[in-house]
């Protein structure tokens, strides 16, 4: 049998390739990673996650992977969603909160993007994961982004932050766009390396 096509992921995010790295553990797909901070458009999620898998398909010269993870407040009809990262850095845990003290409704749900592409100039295909959830105060020693103030629907009351890793991995946004990837890649991988080779 042939060897799985090589597939780079692409993202500037030590703690998201980790979750990466350990969904995928034991699957026969073959990921390597660069560290790469791409441009990212603004807009429409889906047009963002487009763009930016464009640019690591040029960067790694080959097929990659790159996500967007977006932070979804419903009273905010969905802001800040894929801006959270500068939200977060600009007003930390509690200003998230704050964001929503003139709302009764705290819900919100984490979204992945992930994007797969063969090559430069290839078609991208992406695959959307979402958990819901609430804000709340943040709480729990997982200090990757904002897990300590998100509160799944399905956790049990803990946050992300509170959760094991492998419990977070198998029910978190990244898990599910991962596991549609991954089961995609599978189920078309003559496609996908036909795209691969094709110039
Ligand atoms: O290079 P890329 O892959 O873009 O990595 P990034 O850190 O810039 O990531 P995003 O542009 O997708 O911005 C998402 C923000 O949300 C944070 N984040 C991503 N996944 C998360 C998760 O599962 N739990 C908590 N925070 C997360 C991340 O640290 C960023 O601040
Ligand atoms: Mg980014």
């Amino acid at each position: 049998m042939a060897a799985p096509p090589r597939i780079t992921f692409v993202t500037g995010n030590a703690k998201k390739l980790e979750e990466v790295v350990a969904i995928l553990r034991g699957s026969p797909l073959s990921i390597a990673s660069r560290k790469l901070d791409l441009p990212e458009l603004q807009g429409e999620p889906e047009d963002i996650a487009r763009e930016k898998c464009r640019l690591a398909a040029q960067a790694a010269n080959g097929a990659v992977i790159c996500e967007d993870t977006l932070l979804c407040f419903n009273a905010l009809r969905g802001l800040p969603g894929p801006y959270i990262k500068w939200f977060l850095a600009k007003l930390g845990h509690d200003g998230l909160n704050k964001m929503l003290a003139a709302y009764d409704d705290k819900t919100a749900y984490a979204q992945c993007l992930f994007a797969l592409c063969a090559g430069p100039g290839k078609p991208v295909r992406l695959f959307d994961g979402r958990t819901h959830g609430s804000i709340v105060p943040p709480r729990g020693d997982n200090q990757f982004g904002w897990d300590p103030v998100f509160e799944p629907t399905e956790s049990g009351g803990l946050t992300y932050a509170e959760m094991a890793v492998c419990d977070k991995n198998a029910i978190s946004h990244r898990g599910r766009a991962l596991t549609q990837l991954r089961d995609w890649l599978l189920a078309n991988e003559d496609t996908f390396r036909a795209e691969m080779s094709r110039q």
